[in-house]
C-alpha cells in the first residue's frame, strides 16, 4: 500500500529525515517509535503531503503520491494529529461534516450516506454527547477522541495517527487502542500510529518502525523490538523486563538509578 525509498525530508537546511525506507502492506500495523525528536511526527506528515520530500520517494498504491489530488489522497488516507483540533472556531458536528468533504463537489447536497458516516463514527469513539459542543470547550482527551471520530468519518482504507492516546485517562486509552486494532482486524483498515509506548508496540500483532536522529534504526516485528540492546541504542536507556502475570507476555520497564 505504501512504498518508501530513500526519503529525505529537509527544512530550512535542516535535515529532519533521511535515507527511510519501509514498505506498509494493506492490513498491516506499524508503530513508529523513538525519542523526541527523532522524526515521528515529521514522517507522518510527508506521508500526508503536509511536508515536501527533499528526496527519495513516497508511492501509495504504487502511485508515486505527488500525483494525487488533495481530494483522492483524503479518501484513501485520514490523519489524526498530535495535540490539535481546539483551536478550531466549529462545533463537533460542524467539524466532522467538513471531514467529508473529499466526498462532496459545491453543488453536492449532505447524504444519508454522509450523516451514518458521522454518526457511526460519534458512536464508536463515544462522542455523541459533545456533538453541538465547540471544539475549543472540549478537554484534551475529548477532543482526541473527536479528532478520531473526524479520521473514521473520512472512512478511508488508511489512518495515520500521531500519539492518539496521549491526553487520554487510562480507562479511555484502553478503549480508544481496543478500537484502533478493531479497524484493523474487523475492518482490514491500515494503521500507522506513533507512540512513546513500546509494550503497545511491542505487540505480535504489530509491526515496529523506530527512528533516531531522522534515520531508521530498526525495524521488525512488534515483539522483537523488547531487546535490552536495542532499547538501550535507541533511548539512551536501561529497561528491565517482567513477564506479564495473565498474558504471559514479555514487558519492559525502563530503570531508575
Ligand atoms: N518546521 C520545522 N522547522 C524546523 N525544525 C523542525 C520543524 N518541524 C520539526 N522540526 C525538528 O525536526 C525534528 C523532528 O521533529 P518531530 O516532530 O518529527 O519529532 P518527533 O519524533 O515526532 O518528536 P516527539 O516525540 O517529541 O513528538 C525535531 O528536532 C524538531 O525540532
Amino acid at each position: 500500500m505504501i512504498e518508501v525509498n530513500k526519503l529525505s525530508v529537509k527544512i530550512q537546511d535542516k535535515t529532519l529525515l533521511s535515507g527511510i525506507d519501509f514498505h506498509v502492506d494493506d492490513g498491516n500495523y506499524w508503530v513508529v517509535v523513538g525519542p523526541n525528536g527523532s522524526g515521528k511526527s515529521t514522517l507522518l506528515k510527508t506521508l500526508m503531503g503536509i511536508l515536501p520530500i527533499h528526496s527519495g520517494q513516497i508511492s501509495l498504491n504504487q502511485r508515486h503520491i505527488n500525483q494525487y489530488k488533495q481530494r483522492e489522497r483524503a479518501q484513501l488516507m485520514s490523519y489524526v494529529p498530535q495535540n490539535s483540533g481546539r483551536e478550531l472556531p466549529f462545533s463537533v458536528e460542524e467539524f466532522l461534516k467538513m471531514s467529508r468533504y473529499s466526498y462532496h463537489s459545491p453543488l453536492s447536497e449532505w447524504s444519508n450516506q454522509d450523516q451514518q458516516a458521522i454518526e457511526e463514527a460519534l458512536t464508536i469513539t463515544d462522542t455523541q454527547s459533545f456533538r453541538t459542543r465547540l471544539m475549543k470547550t472540549l478537554s484534551g482527551g475529548e477532543c482526541q477522541r473527536v479528532m478520531i471520530a473526524a479520521a473514521l468519518s473520512q472512512q478511508t482504507p488508511l489512518i495515520l495517527l500521531d500519539e492518539p492516546t496521549s491526553y487520554l485517562d487510562p480507562h479511555h486509552q484502553v478503549e480508544i487502542h481496543q478500537l484502533i486494532n478493531q479497524l484493523n482486524k474487523t475492518h482490514q483498515m491500515t494503521v500507522i500510529e506513533v507512540s512513546h509506548d513500546i509494550n503497545h508496540a511491542a505487540h505480535p500483532d504489530k509491526q515496529v518502525l523506530a527512528l533516531r536522529d531522522g534515520q531508521v534504526l530498526w525495524q521488525g516485528n512488534g515483539p522483537d523490538l523488547l531487546d535490552k540492546q536495542r532499547l538501550k541504542q535507541l533511548y539512551q536507556q536501561d529497561f528491565t523486563f517482567v513477564v506479564h502475570p495473565t498474558n504471559q507476555r514479555l514487558f519492559a520497564l525502563a530503570e531508575t538509578p
